[in-house]
């Protein structure tokens, strides 16, 4: 991706929260294309690294469709609402507002294909609080599949589905948008969908390298005791 435009440059001292910086030294440069993957244990910092991504690309005037950790979601509103929401800034108050109240069938048209990747068509109508966790965690990939736009930041997008079903949805997100940029706990997932692999550990990125250039030892380093 040598060649590829930068989408974002990235250089920072400290990334963290007021008073307790979570990485240091951190200097990133994103490229069209690239499917980042940020691995690291449990607390390591991807999501700050992502969050800080995310600023720094909307700062950078890019459209970012995003999958939070915890997903997001208004748990009232049912799957095509939630669903919805990913183009609100698509249009005005009143429409967003009518389209509340009265669904129109050209914006159920528009999410209907992407609630049916994420494998929930029948579903449209069903509060999101009726749901189950995977069924949730799929809601908010439609939600980001109808949002599109250039780079699509996601924090464990695929938790809570089994690993086929994690593999597909992967493999939908990777046709939807030309960058990603994922964190992800399973290390064969992302070995498979990475073209790039950030590693975090002790507050730091540990290792950024294509997966082909990375034997087994380095991931194993990134996670242990
Ligand atoms: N809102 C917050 N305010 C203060 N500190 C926070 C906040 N969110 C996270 N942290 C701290 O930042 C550090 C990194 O957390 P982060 O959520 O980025 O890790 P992570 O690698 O995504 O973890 P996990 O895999 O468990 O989701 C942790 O020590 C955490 O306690």
């Amino acid at each position: 991706m040598d060649g590829a435009a930068p989408l974002a440059r990235f250089a920072a001292e400290e990334i963290g929260w007021p008073g307790s910086p979570v990485l240091r030294d951190v200097s990133l440069s994103l490229r069209t294309g690239e499917r980042i993957v940020i691995l690291g244990r449990s607390g390591a910092g991807k999501s700050t690294l992502l969050g800080a991504i995310r600023q720094r690309l909307e700062e950078a005037g890019q459209t970012v469709a995003l999958v939070p950790q915890e997903h997001g979601l208004v748990p009232q509103l049912s799957v095509h609402h939630n669903v919805y929401m990913g183009r609100l800034d698509a249009h005005g108050t009143l429409y967003n507002l009518a389209n509340l109240l009265w669904p129109f069938a050209r914006e159920r048209a528009r999410t209907a294909p992407w609630i049916d990747t994420v494998g929930l068509s029948g579903l449209e109508r069903r509060a999101v609080e009726t749901l189950s966790g995977g069924q949730r965690q799929r809601t908010a990939l439609a939600r980001a599949l109808f949002r599109g736009g250039e780079v699509l930041l996601a924090d464990e997008p695929v938790s809570a589905v089994d690993p086929a079903q994690g593999a597909g949805l992967l493999d939908a997100l990777g046709a939807r948008f030309p960058t990603l940029v994922l964190a992800l706990h399973d290390r064969d997932a992302a070995l498979r969908v990475a073209t790039r692999i950030i590693g975090l550990r002790e507050g730091r990125v540990m290792l950024d390298a294509a997966p082909d250039a990375l034997g087994p030892d380095d991931l194993a380093m990134l996670y242990a005791a």
